[in-house]
This record gives structure tokens, C-alpha cells and sequence, in this order.
């Protein structure tokens, strides 16, 4: 079931550019989606969108069936977000500053707020100054207060942006953790493409304000057989696989068709006089895909 859907978004600034056009996209219930798009490409323009931040030009976007443009308090309800760099009061602990944040919706449970801070493991600095926080931790910090309000989706624009290798690990293992044992619904904006590949199931790539590309991370990919061919008869080669209904790149990754096993495919251009040097398997990765799709050259 789709938990969220992007329908037809436009929009044009006040400057003329536009940002995005008749962009649509689904994130269903459980699923991780990364956002992938050059700078100015329209990623945060969808996420602004989607948090009610900014008006679109046509389109809406639809939070558990209630559109966020029509119905917006019972839509964003639903949904959380790390948007752009987290605010503390830093003369403040960390659970000071969530006992503030609570403070304006009225609600507060302490049980419920520790079983919070334990999960995105801050228990043992909640209660120093966030001036004396890591980036690491503010940013967990950050996750806490969005989860507070049991989000189902949680929206994270760059989140591991400054972090450094182990912030990023730490970080990529609790929102894995929160997708398995919460259940958790999350979109990822984000330009590192190998943290995407590892946390997302499928990806959105967009350009110039257009969608490129939806499907799946190509990791995730189960059903698609890949092999990198090396050989001095490319024209030949390409002859050979085209009659067995194979396609081949220009870097000679070729794809096996469903009805095929592999071996055949090699016998084949082995009859077909091809001097095969080298077929080994091949796995797409993200980067190859974002660079066919999204490079600007
Ligand atoms: N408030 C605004 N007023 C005018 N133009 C804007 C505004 N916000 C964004 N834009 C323009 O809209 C386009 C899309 O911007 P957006 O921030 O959505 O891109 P992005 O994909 O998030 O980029 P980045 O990866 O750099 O964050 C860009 O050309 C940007 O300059």
C-alpha cells in the first residue's frame, strides 16, 4: 500500500525557475526511498512540499490518503523530518531540550521518552549541555525529538552530511534499526550514492525538476543476470547477442534475457566465431545508473 504519494507536484519560483514538473512517485509502507538528484535538481523543493513548507504550483502530495495541500494537520500528523540543520538551546542537556520541544505540544512520558533517547543510543550524554554534543549527536539528538511524536514516515534531508565514517555507519545502522524493529517508512535525501545503496530499497532520481528514474536500488535487484563481456569483436559480439535477444552496453555489460541461462549465451557467441577473453558476472551498481540517468554533460 502506498503510505505516501507525490501526484503531478509543479513548481515554478517566483523567479521564473522551475523547479519541478509533473513530478509523481509512490513510497509504499515499510520501504526505504532515497531521493537522488544533482544540486538544484528539485529534491528538497519535494521535501519542502511534502512538509507543507511550500505551496505547489498543481499537484499535492497524499500522507496515509490525506493530502498534505487540503487536509495538511491531519496529513503531516503522520510524518516526521530532519530538515536542515537541527537548532538546540546548547546552555541546555539534550532531554532538557526535548522536555522543551514537548513542552509546546503539552504531552510528556518519561518512560516513553527514555525508551526514545535509548534507541538512537544517546542515554549516556542526555543529560550533559548540547554545546558539548558531536555533530554524531545532535544529529541523533535531532532523530529523537522527530520520532517523539511517533511518526509513521520519517523524511531525512542529508542527514549524514558532516559526519564522518563512523557518525555515517552509526547513523545508516539506526535507520536500518528503525525500519526492521519500527517499522518505519523513510525517505532519504541524500548525494551518497553508497549510503543509498545500502539503506534504500528503491530510489527517485531526478533532473532539471523531472523524474528520470523510480524503481529499485540496483543492489536490490534479484532478478536481473548481468555479465561484463571482454572482447576484440565488440560488432560481432553485439551481432551475435542481439539474434539471441541479449543486449550489450557500450562498456560491454550484457544482460541475459529470462528465457536464457548464461552458458548458453557464451555457446552461442562461441559459434557465432566470438573470442570471448573474459565473462564475468556483473552487478549494477547505483553510481552507474545515477551517472547514465543524471549526468548533466
Ligand atoms: N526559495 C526559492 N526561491 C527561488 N528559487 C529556489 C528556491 N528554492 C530553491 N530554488 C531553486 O529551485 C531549484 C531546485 O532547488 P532544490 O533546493 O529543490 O534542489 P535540490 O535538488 O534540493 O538541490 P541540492 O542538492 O543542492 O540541495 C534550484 O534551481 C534552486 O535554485
Amino acid at each position: 500500500m502506498a503510505l505516501l504519494e507525490v501526484r503531478h507536484l509543479t513548481k515554478r519560483w517566483p523567479t521564473g525557475r522551475l523547479a519541478l514538473d509533473d513530478v509523481g512517485f509512490e513510497m509504499r509502507e515499510g520501504e526505504i526511498l532515497g531521493l537522488l538528484g544533482h544540486n538544484g535538481a528539485g529534491k528538497s523543493t519535494i521535501m519542502g512540499i511534502t512538509l507543507g513548507m511550500v505551496r505547489p504550483d498543481a499537484g499535492e502530495v497524499r500522507i496515509g490518503g490525506r493530502s498534505v495541500q487540503k487536509d495538511r494537520g491531519a496529513a503531516l500528523r503522520q510524518i516526521g523530518a530532519i530538515y536542515e540543520a537541527a537548532c538546540f538551546y546548547d546552555y541546555l542537556s539534550g532531554w532538557q531540550n526535548l522536555r522543551v520541544l514537548c513542552s509546546l505540544s503539552g504531552w510528556w512520558d518519561e518512560a516513553e521518552v527514555k525508551r526514545v533517547v535509548q534507541m538512537v543510543n544517546l542515554s549516556r550524554a542526555i543529560h550533559h549541555k548540547t554545546a558539548t554534543y558531536s555533530h554524531g549527536m545532535r544529529q541523533r539528538l535531532a532523530l529523537a525529538q522527530t520520532l517523539l511524536p511517533q511518526p509513521k514516515i520519517l523524511l531525512l534531508d542529508e542527514p549524514t552530511d558532516g559526519l564522518d565514517p563512523e557518525g555515517i555507519r552509526e547513523f545508516r545502522e539506526l535507520i536500518l534499526h528503525l525500519r526492521k524493529h519500527h517499522g518505519m517508512t523513510i525517505m532519504l535525501n541524500s548525494h551518497l550514492l553508497g549510503e543509498v545503496e545500502q539503506m534504500c530499497d528503491r530510489c527517485v532520481i531526478l533532473k532539471d525538476g523531472k523524474k528520470v528514474f523510480e524503481g529499485a536500488v540496483p543492489s536490490q535487484e534479484k532478478s536481473r543476470r548481468m555479465f561484463q563481456l571482454e572482447t576484440n569483436d565488440i560488432g560481432l559480439a553485439r551481432e551475435v547477442l542481439s539474434r539471441s535477444g541479449a543486449t550489450m552496453d557500450k562498456h560491454g555489460i550484457v544482460e541475459v534475457p529470462l528465457d536464457m541461462e548464461p552458458h548458453e549465451l557464451v555457446a552461442a557467441l562461441v559459434n557465432g566465431r566470438v573470442q570471448v577473453h573474459s565473462w564475468q558476472p556483473h552487478r549494477r551498481t547505483l553510481e552507474e545508473l545515477y551517472m547514465g540517468l543524471s549526468s548533466r554533460s
